[in-house]
């Protein structure tokens, strides 16, 4: 625990520049401001009150960048893996360390898009009896100590079983800025997207290499937030190198698209994001690289401190 407590001070007592331009001190952000409660006395909230800046949404996070002219580094982690105490810790380590977008996983039994990376964090996740349920009551309690918007990542069966409009109120409520669902075809993407849009959320798509353009197109219109472009065919994972393939078609989707596009599955190291932000992307996504460290730490201390310099290495290559 000590060892947490020491991590945290490292991490989060350190400058970082947030997405507005200013460098502002990370925690605490806004500790104890007087404010006037409802009958206009002063009020002074407990000592242990942290309030961050809050969290704009995707296409505004992305916006806010481009007018500094930077690149999203956007990290993704799987829930319960190891615990879901982990995961809390975790999401701090990754805003702080200078995440300008979490992709958060809610683990499921068949993740048919994953490769053996994240397949066993949610394997393992789920043993330990994590659910949608606990992962949003985390995530009420953590998201308020965030600046950076969380995107919810699941496939599409676990949001059918609770119902589309009572899952977007869920994880509206729980403050989550946007929503990323691999296995919805844009033709069924309708209702769900009716959905996240009344309730405040982007509904991120994706295509992929194989998407012929007049999809890519479709797709592209319909994306919210911004358009994940899937770098390479298969499943998710770790890869020795990004395949050049992807700078043109970086090119054919930029062309088709004035959103911001985001580029995913394979990137692991920071040689990779440079590589990709060089091309062009507006963003780029890491998962497997993230998910493993957390995964195969001989702690969760271990693993925070592993996945604190990791987030700070791809950091400074953007
Ligand atoms: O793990 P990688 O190869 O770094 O890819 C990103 C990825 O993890 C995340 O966006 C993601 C996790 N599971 C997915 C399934 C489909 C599409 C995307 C994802």
């Amino acid at each position: 625990m000590a060892a947490a407590a020491a991590l945290k001070a490292s991490c989060f007592l350190q400058l970082k520049q947030k997405s507005n331009g200013h460098s502002s001190l990370l925690l605490p952000r806004r500790i104890g401001l007087s404010a006037r409660n409802t009958v206009g006395r002063l009020f002074k909230p407990p000592m242990a009150t942290i309030i961050t800046d809050q969290a704009v949404g995707l296409s505004e996070t992305f916006s806010k960048l481009k007018k500094q002219g930077k690149v999203a580094l956007i990290t993704y982690i799987t829930a319960g893996d190891p615990d879901l105490s982990t995961t809390a810790e975790a999401l701090k380590v990754l805003d702080a360390c200078g995440s300008d977008i979490i992709e958060l996983g809610v683990p499921y039994s068949d993740p048919l898009a994953d490769g053996p990376v994240i397949q066993a964090a949610s394997t393992r996740s789920l043993a330990r009896g994590t659910n949608f349920d606990k992962i949003i009551s985390m995530l009420k309690d953590v998201i308020p100590q965030l600046s950076c918007p969380i995107a919810l990542f699941s496939y599409y069966n676990p949001i059918l079983k609770r119902g589309v409009e009572k899952f977007m109120i869920t994880v509206r409520d729980a403050g989550i800025h946007g929503l990323v669902v691999p296995d919805v075809p844009l033709e069924e993407t309708e209702i769900l997207r009716k959905e996240a849009t009344k309730y405040n959320l982007e509904l991120v798509l994706l295509t992929t290499p194989t998407t012929p353009t007049a999809r890519m197109k479709a797709i592209a219109k319909a994306s919210e937030g911004f358009l994940y472009l899937v770098s390479s065919v298969g499943v998710t994972g770790a890869r020795a190198s990004v395949s050049n393939h992807v700078q043109s078609l970086l090119t054919d989707v930029k062309k088709a698209t004035n959103k911001p596009v985001a580029v995913g599955f394979g990137i692991s190291k920071p040689e990779h994001v440079k590589q990709v932000a060089g091309w062009g992307a507006d963003g780029v996504i890491v998962g497997s690289a993230m998910v493993r460290i957390l995964g195969e730490a001989k702690s969760p201390e271990e693993g925070l401190k592993e996945l604190e310099s990791f987030t700070k290495s791809l950091k400074a290559a953007l």
